[in-house]
């Protein structure tokens, strides 16, 4: 049976390029359900918004999608991958930034760099090539010998999205990409972005509204664990004065 998220869904391509599936992913913690039958699909050439309130079950659901996490039911899906019996295959072709991502204080971006590159068997002068290409796409040369400890929360993200970078995929999943950021590092943070969605599969998770429009052609909103909304920004904004009044409904809705 179709449900009112699914009745929202509206393909912007062909189905068969799906590169990020949810598929009934089911998150418990004992009798918590932290995600709950989360269904949806991100295609080729979308920036996908996941949206939804503190505690919604995004972070958990990205966990999900990447592998990181196995559900309690559901498969997900990267580039046709079945992320529980064919991760190495699927994470081949993703970059995942989580939120508050591992970074080891002590090295420098290039340390770094040289470190997660021949951890994915990249080597020589193709590894040269690749962090002198991510280094310039995230404008990291100012920095590049520097403790990565001693840079600013905006430079540690670039860093991270470096590393997501590195081995060139074409599905990324970033959790709250410009969390903690100054205006300024947030306007650059969503220009890469943007710039990166010309080519890649997209899926940001996100509880500021302005995300949306800055960024993405496509929103999921989440909300108790549960998809509430799927379909364009344009959508999101029907029938309502700001986009903030339909993010306190469909927050809204549920709790009834
Ligand atoms: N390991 C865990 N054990 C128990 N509950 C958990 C665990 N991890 C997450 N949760 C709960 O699951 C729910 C969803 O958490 P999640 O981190 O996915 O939300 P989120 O939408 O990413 O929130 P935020 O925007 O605050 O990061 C929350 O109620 C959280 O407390």
């Amino acid at each position: 049976m179709a449900t009112a998220a699914q009745d929202n869904f509206v393909p912007l391509s062909d189905p068969a390029e799906s590169m990020i599936e949810a598929d009934g992913l089911s998150k418990f913690y004992g009798d918590f359900a932290a995600t709950r039958d989360v269904s949806f699909q991100v295609r080729r050439g979308e920036v996908a918004a996941f949206l939804g309130p503190n505690g919604a079950g995004k972070s958990t659901t990205m966990k999900l999608l990447t592998g990181y996490l196995a559900p309690s039911t559901g498969v997900s899906r990267v580039a046709g991958f079945n992320m529980a019996t064919d991760r190495i295959e699927g994470s081949k072709r993703l970059g995942y930034l989580p939120e508050n991502g591992p970074l080891y204080p002590d090295m420098t971006p290039r340390s770094l760099l040289k470190f997660f590159g021949e951890a994915r068997r990249i080597t020589g002068q193709k590894l040269r090539d690749r962090i002198d290409a991510v280094v310039s796409q995230c404008r990291l040369e100012s920095v590049i010998g520097k403790p990565i400890g001693k840079l600013s929360k905006g430079y540690r993200q670039r860093v991270g999205m470096a590393q997501v970078l590195l081995h060139e995929p074409d599905v990324l999943i970033l959790d709250e990409p410009t969390a903690g950021l100054d205006p300024n590092q947030i306007r650059e943070v969503r220009k890469l972005i943007r710039e990166l969605g010309a080519t890649k599969t997209v899926l940001l998770s996100t509880h500021i509204l302005q995300e949306v429009e800055a960024m993405c052609n496509r929103v999921i909103f989440i909300n108790e664990g549960r998809v509430a909304f799927d379909g364009t920004p344009a959508q999101l904004a029907e029938g309502v004065d700001s986009l903030d009044e339909r993010f306190h409904e469909l927050t809204g809705a549920s709790k009834g």
